[in-house]
């Protein structure tokens, strides 16, 4: 039997917590003989909420949950954890200006990556879910310098997703089959789902679809706008399609994805001309618990572009927190 992994998720009385959970319980994300030990922050006022949850997870006798602790203070949820899903942040609501929500949540990621500095694993992986989580991740990794700044990453792969969804319905191929499928910047409407080197069995899928309007004036729009048309149709942000993304992105981070390229938020390294340290989706592979960029894309005019176009809205939230990170 393995040593069980220490496992951290905020907002975890939330729905993506919800959806969340269960799965993380039942092995999906470290593997089906990989035990876990749950640790759960939320805010004091949903500490009742926390313990429902936990109830019900108790309840499905989950062979691989070693463990389950919940908190509203984050030095205590984070102790030695070696992954860290940071999902709780706090919502846009009426009247707020998207200023007030980047400085809301600049505080609550401050004190979370200065908690995570002091008591968490020294390899602890962290994945940031909560908006905006590119600009949420930038902060909680400044904000614990003792940290690998490469273990700070923010959640695109729910916009990667989406985007194979999309090019599978519009090319009638499956998802499965679809290969080098990435997605740069910024996980808003501005970013920028990118199929040039795609392939379907070796083939090329933009030559395939071979529609460069539909890729401008559709396929872009539904992506970069489908978080909104979840909310306009359900009344709610997508939950159960977010808690699967970070699934997907912890368990191809930890486990490796075999050669396949996958979307991740990372701290740029400077490739591709993004500056050093933005938190920016790029393609990467992962092997041995490592993730690197996939290098020698050629990057044409309109693609260029478009990734300046994500790139000045993360340096606008940059400069919006700068006066917070000291
Ligand atoms: N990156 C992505 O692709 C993606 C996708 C979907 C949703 N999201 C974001 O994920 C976040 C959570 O979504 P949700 O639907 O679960 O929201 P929710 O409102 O249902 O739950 C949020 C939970 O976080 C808790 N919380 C708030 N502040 C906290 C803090 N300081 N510490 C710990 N917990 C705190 C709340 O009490 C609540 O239980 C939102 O910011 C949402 O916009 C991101
Ligand atoms: O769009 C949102 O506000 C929620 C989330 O980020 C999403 O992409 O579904």
């Amino acid at each position: 039997m393995k040593a069980p992994v220490r496992v951290a998720v905020t907002g975890a009385a939330g729905q993506i917590g919800y959806s969340l959970l269960f799965r993380i319980a039942s092995g999906e994300m470290l593997g089906k003989d990989q035990p876990v030990i749950l640790q759960l922050l939320d805010l004091p006022q949903a500490q009742n909420a926390v313990k429902g949850v936990m109830m019900e997870l108790e309840d499905c006798a989950f062979p691989l949950l070693a463990g389950m602790i919940a908190s509203d203070d984050p030095k205590v949820a984070f102790k030695d954890v070696q992954v860290a899903l940071l999902v709780g942040a706090r919502p846009r609501s009426k009247g707020m200006e998207r200023k007030d929500l980047l400085t809301a949540n600049a505080e609550i990621f401050t004190v979370q990556g200065k908690a995570l500095n002091e008591v968490a694993d020294r390899n602890v992986k962290v994945l940031v879910v909560g908006n905006p989580a590119n600009t949420n991740a930038y902060i909680a990794m400044k904000s614990a310098p003792d940290l690998d700044p490469k273990n700070f990453t923010a959640m695109l792969r729910l916009d990667h997703n989406r985007a194979l969804s999309q090019l599978a319905a519009k090319s009638g191929k499956q998802v499965s089959d679809i290969e080098h499928m990435l997605v740069w910047g910024n996980h808003s409407p501005t970013m920028y789902a990118d199929y040039r080197f795609a392939t379907v069995n070796g083939e090329s899928l933009k030559t395939l679809i071979n529609d460069e309007a539909w890729n401008r004036d559709e396929f872009l729009p539904t992506v970069g706008k489908r978080g909104a048309a979840i909310i306009e149709a359900r009344g709610l942000s997508s939950a159960a399609s977010a808690a699967n993304a970070a699934i997907d992105h912890i368990r191809d981070w930890v486990l490796g994805t075999n050669g396949k390229w996958v979307t991740m938020g990372i701290p740029s390294d400077g490739s591709y001309g993004i500056p050093e340290g933005v938190v920016y989706g790029y393609p990467v592979v992962c092997e041995n618990g490592k993730y690197q960029i996939v290098q020698g894309l050629e990057i044409d005019e309109f693609s260029r572009e478009r990734m300046n176009f994500t790139l000045a809205e993360l340096e606008e939230e940059r400069a919006g927190v700068a006066h917070l990170l000291g």
